[in-house]
């Protein structure tokens, strides 16, 4: 017998359940209920708010798009102010995303020091400052940073003449002839030369001086940039829609692809020669063997392995150029730096020798002064608190999943550290010099107070198990490539200023004006 359904009298029944579509309206309502709360009370975002809102926060009252603006256009400001009002207690920094971070008081830096990446990881936290979501810089590359302290960094002084003749061949090549004053873009000149040096090291040199490898590397990086900010700039309500799309991002996609094309032939060239046993065969010494042994003879050398090492090329020119900017209106420095730097090297035989660019003490200090005001970060030890949560001596608790960061500008700069020295706020290019080389100093002075130090008060690398290990290699080539542009040539700013170029800052990136020229001439010898 067919089931036959009994006959409803329907007239008595609400309105809304009356309807033929009464099932799947009160789903709907019942799914959009569910998404609503999931976006809002019950989501995980949300729930980290909540446990957030215990600590102190700064700007609480500014609503969130205020708050988003005042960040992204004066961070700086923002952490200062921070500094000053919460000395020894962590707070909520609002920044550019839904949640704020957790700034880390000086104080507790070393208790945080040594926590493995179960308590603090590192590569979330990176991938948040790049927006790898969108650009698609993978942060999680521990192999390389692996390679460059394994391989990279205990081999330098035998890499030595091999970066010396890569900056010789730059600057033969790349910048003009200058016998009369000459503008130069110096953004795009230096990255150009810094990706070629970086390039020959990591790469050899075939491919570090074929201009469609270096077009491509130049250029991404300089994408990842300009994505990284575009996307910080958009409210992170609409970033899921609009950031794929953006014309930055998509560049990358196509950059991307390029650097595979780059990177194919090359590694299978090598596994071919490697498998053919000729025994005279030797894989050239370069960090790509080292990364082609490391990925354990399958040979895979990633295009975001090699996008990787290219950020850390943007990095080391962005850095070049804020020196050379900083020295263009400090002419007064270039007397005491060219006598280092000749003395130095008659002393070694007119090599650029590791042992040499050690003794060049006061072109490490005015670098590593202009890396303190102008580092490419505001704040560095940005780092994903894990699940147990962070317990800082005061008693406050950082909850799981938030952002922890240190103030590392405002901290370099504040005059405790500076005691008995030149106001912290004014550029002195010999400040560190002078340190390392006071009555009394001592091994442990030279050592702190040099550009790669990373520790309390030298942070623009970052600090911890993850602070930068590519920054002994970085100041061998930057050395070496500022020694040769501050012998060879006088310069100065193309608009007739005295002022440094300002900087760009957008939140806490930072970045010198890749707009502007400087004028160069050739000095005679
Ligand atoms: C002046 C130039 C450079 C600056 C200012 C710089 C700065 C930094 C900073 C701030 C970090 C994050 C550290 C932390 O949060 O504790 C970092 C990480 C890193 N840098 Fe650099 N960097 C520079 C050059 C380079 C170069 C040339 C390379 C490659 C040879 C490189 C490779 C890396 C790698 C692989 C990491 C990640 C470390 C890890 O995963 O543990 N950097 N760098």
């Amino acid at each position: 017998m067919a089931f036959r359904q009994p006959i409803r009298d329907t007239s008595k029944m609400p309105l809304a359940l009356t309807s033929s579509h009464t099932f799947p309206a009160v789903s709907v309502a019942a799914v959009l209920v569910f998404i609503l709360l999931r976006l809002t009370i019950l989501s995980p975002k949300a729930r980290l708010r909540a446990h957030l809102a215990r600590l102190p926060i700064l700007n609480g009252s500014a609503s969130g798009e205020e708050k988003r603006k005042a960040f992204l256009e004066t961070a700086h400001q923002l952490y200062q102010a921070g500094y000053q009002k919460f000395k020894d207690e962590a707070y909520r920094m609002p920044t550019s995303d839904d949640v704020e971070n957790v700034v880390i008081p000086p104080k507790f830096m070393r208790d945080l020091r040594t926590l493995p990446d179960s308590d603090l990881n590192f590569y979330p936290a990176a991938e948040k400052i790049l927006e790898s979501k969108y650009t698609g810089v993978l942060t999680d590359l521990s192999s390389v940073a692996y390679s460059v302290r394994a391989e990279l960094t205990p081999a330098l002084a035998r890499l030595n003449p091999i970066v010396y003749d890569e900056v010789d061949h730059a600057l033969k090549h790349d910048m003009p002839e200058c016998t009369e004053w000459t503008p130069v873009p110096m953004y795009m000149t230096i990255a150009h030369m810094v990706a070629k040096i970086t390039g020959r090291v990591f790469v050899g040199e075939g491919l570090c001086r074929s201009p469609e490898y270096l077009d491509n590397a130049i250029n991404y990086a300089v994408d990842v940039h300009t994505a990284q900010v575009e996307v910080k700039r958009m409210s992170p309500l609409l970033r899921p829609f609009l950031a794929p799309r953006l014309a930055s991002v998509r560049r990358l996609r196509r950059r991307e692809a390029a650097a595979a094309r780059f990177f194919e032939p090359l590694v299978q060239s090598r596994l071919d020669a490697e498998r053919s046993g000729d025994p005279d065969w030797r894989a050239p010494d370069d960090m790509l063997s080292v990364l082609m042994r490391k990925s354990e003879g399958r040979g895979i050398v990633s295009a975001a392995e090699m996008a990787k090492i290219q950020l850390g090329i943007i990095f080391a020119s962005v850095h070049t150029t804020s020196d050379m900017y900083d020295l263009a209106v400090r002419p007064e420095y270039m007397a005491p730096l060219r006598e280092e730097i000749r003395g130095v090297l008659a002393a070694h035989g007119g090599e650029m020798t590791a042992r040499g660019l050690q003794q060049m003490l006061k072109l490490d200090s005015f670098m590593k002064e202009s890396l303190r005001l102008s580092p490419p970060l505001t704040t560095t030890f940005h780092r994903v608190v894990g699940r147990r949560g962070l317990a800082l001596p005061n008693g406050q608790h950082v909850p799981p999943g938030a952002t922890v960061e240190l103030a590392s500008r405002a901290i370099v700069s504040d005059p405790a550290w500076h005691q008995g020295d030149a106001d912290p706020a004014v550029f002195d290019g010999l400040r560190h010099y002078r340190r390392r080389t006071r009555p009394g100093a001592g091994a442990a002075d030279h050592a702190r107070h040099q550009f790669v130090a990373s520790h309390e008060q030298s942070l623009a690398f970052g600090y911890g198990r993850h602070a930068c290990p590519g920054r002994f290699f970085a100041a061998n080539e930057l050395k070496m490539l500022l020694a040769r542009l501050i012998l060879e040539f006088d310069f100065k700013n193309a608009d007739g200023s005295t002022e440094r170029y300002p900087n760009i800052e957008i939140g806490p990136l930072i970045a010198p004006d890749e707009h502007k020229d400087l004028l160069f001439k050739r000095v005679k010898t």
